[in-house]
């Protein structure tokens, strides 16, 4: 059974002329552990199916299952427990509180939900040391280099057991050399923790990081390749080739 399930998804906005299909019948199972680059041009719908799977938009018709939790007919206190239980988010801007340290940064999901820190100590020691961010736990935000920066804020993402991490966009303010390692740290922690990833990117180079490549055009899944057993070099390759 796969994790994700979205079955005949279509969108629109607005109506009479300036109706918009943003998504046409989108059919897609994605498994847990999967690394999924969601590309196409821009306005193709990546950003809206993300947000049907996120439950901040409803599609117009069509269902979304998320293991077997029927989203689309959910009450709104069912869609914030899923949110607040299975999503996580990395932000272009990382979104670090400048006055709090590395640790209660980190530690914030879980007090916002309530969550008990000392319950949690095994697994952020367990993120800290496989981000290789140990050391950094009492310095503030502002000590940091951008690199370090995004580690905390993949650390934060990763602690409060959410099961998919979202990231629309994430490079998309980065120079090459960061979003290099940005990427690799997403592959990283998607191979090391085993979260499902859902990435939107307009970016060949960022995609090649993921372990498979959907393509959108006007709404609608035009293709859907794997890795498999590619490096990062032929499954780039392999992207090119079909996306241009
Ligand atoms: N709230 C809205 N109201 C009206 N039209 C919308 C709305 N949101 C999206 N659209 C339209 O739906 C289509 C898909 O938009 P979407 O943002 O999903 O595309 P995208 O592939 O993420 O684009 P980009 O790469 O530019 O972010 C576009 O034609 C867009 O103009």
């Amino acid at each position: 059974m796969s994790q994700l399930i979205v079955k005949g998804v279509s969108k629109t906005f607005g109506e009479g002329e300036s109706l918009v299909h943003a998504l046409s019948s989108i059919d897609l199972l994605i498994e847990k552990g999967e690394f999924l680059a969601i590309m196409g041009a821009s306005g193709s719908g990546k950003t809206t199916l993300l947000n049907c799977i996120s439950t901040i938009d409803k599609p117009t018709s069509g269902d979304i299952f998320f293991e077997n939790f029927d989203i689309i007919h959910a009450k709104e206190n069912q869609l914030a427990d899923y949110r607040a239980n299975n999503i996580s988010y990395i932000f272009q801007s990382y979104n670090l509180v400048e006055t709090l340290t590395v640790f209660e940064n980190i530690v914030l999901p879980l007090q916002i939900q309530g969550k008990s820190v000392r319950k949690y100590q095994t697994k952020i020691n367990d993120i800290l040391e496989k981000l290789s961010i140990q050391n950094l736990k009492r310095k503030f935000p502002n000590q940091l280099s951008g690199g370090q920066r995004q580690r905390v804020a993949t650390a934060r993402a990763l602690i409060d057991d959410s099961k998919l991490l979202i990231a629309d966009e994430p490079t998309g303010a980065l120079d090459s050399a960061n979003s290099e390692s940005l990427m690799t740290l997403l592959q990283e922690v998607n191979k090391v923790f085993g979260i499902t990833i859902l990435l939107v990117t307009h970016d060949p180079v960022a995609a090649k990081y993921s372990s498979r490549m959907v393509l959108l055009s006007d709404g609608k899944i035009t293709d859907d390749i794997e890795r498999k057993g590619l490096s990062n070099e032929a499954y780039l390759q392999e992207i090119y080739n079909r996306t241009r």
